[in-house]
């Protein structure tokens, strides 16, 4: 089974362009998982232009279903993962000034410091993940950190696939291939919509979590929250 988990920064960042409380992000929380999302994924970013610290206390207090906290792991991250404790962690290498996500980490070059983090995140009963480009040897590097999971970096996979969706997905489906061998469970997420989902299931149907924010509350414009969550649940049957 692969499950959703709905990410919620967008709902923050209509919020927050206003300053009050509408939308009421924890309205939302409680909504999506109502209408059948497995899991709930924030991004507290630094300059908090959409997820605050306040937010991620506050989830977590209603959050029912699997929290995932995303996120470079600098003091004000750990500190979210030691007193949350979340489900799921999952290590983003973004500076403080990223627009958004826009690579994986380099897991040979940062060895070190990945398995420092990845050993104090486990000692708080939380599980892992690491962002990752599809490359063997990053997934390799991955496995040697001692992450549980690999959360596949998937906007390549997006943008190439309109053109020529095998090409697109044909080193994502290596790299899952390389982190089942060794042993790690696969997230997927960056882009992923109701064109391009189904394709990925079909071609990993092992993954265990696909996290998805930009595209679902876009669709939920038109479609409305509940229809647009078991709309992505349907891809991934
Ligand atoms: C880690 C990741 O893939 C990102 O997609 C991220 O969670 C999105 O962040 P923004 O909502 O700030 O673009
Ligand atoms: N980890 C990816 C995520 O949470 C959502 O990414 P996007 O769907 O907003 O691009």
């Amino acid at each position: 089974m692969t499950k959703l988990s709905v990410n919620v920064n967008k709902i923050a960042t209509l919020r927050n362009a206003r300053g009050g409380n509408n939308p009421d992000i924890i309205q939302v929380v409680k909504d999506c998982e109502k209408f059948g999302t497995q899991g709930i994924t924030v991004h507290p970013r630094p300059d908090e232009r959409h997820i605050t610290t306040e937010d991620v206390y506050n989830i977590s207090k209603v959050c029912t279903t699997e929290f995932n906290i995303e996120g470079y792991p600098d003091e004000r991250y750990m500190n979210f993962i030691k007193e949350v404790k979340p489900a799921q962690a999952t290590l983003v290498p973004d500076p403080p000034d990223a627009i958004t996500s826009n690579t994986g980490w380099d897991t040979i070059n940062h060895e070190s410091m990945l398995r420092d983090i990845v050993q104090e995140i486990k000692s708080y009963g939380v599980r892992v993940s690491i962002f990752a480009n599809p490359e063997v040897d990053i997934i390799e590097g991955a496995a040697k950190v001692g992450t549980d999971r690999i959360e596949l970096y998937t906007e390549p996979y997006a943008s190439g696939y309109p053109k020529d969706k095998k090409a697109a997905v044909a080193d994502y489906v290596t790299a899952a291939n390389k982190a089942k061998e060794l042993g790690l469970g696969i997230n997927a997420g960056h882009d992923l919509d109701l064109n391009n989902l189904k394709y990925l299931k079909e071609q990993i149907p092992f993954m265990d979590e696909v996290s998805i924010g930009h595209a679902l509350i876009c669709d939920a414009l038109y479609l409305g929250l509940e229809n647009t969550i078991q709309m992505y649940l349907k891809q991934l049957k």
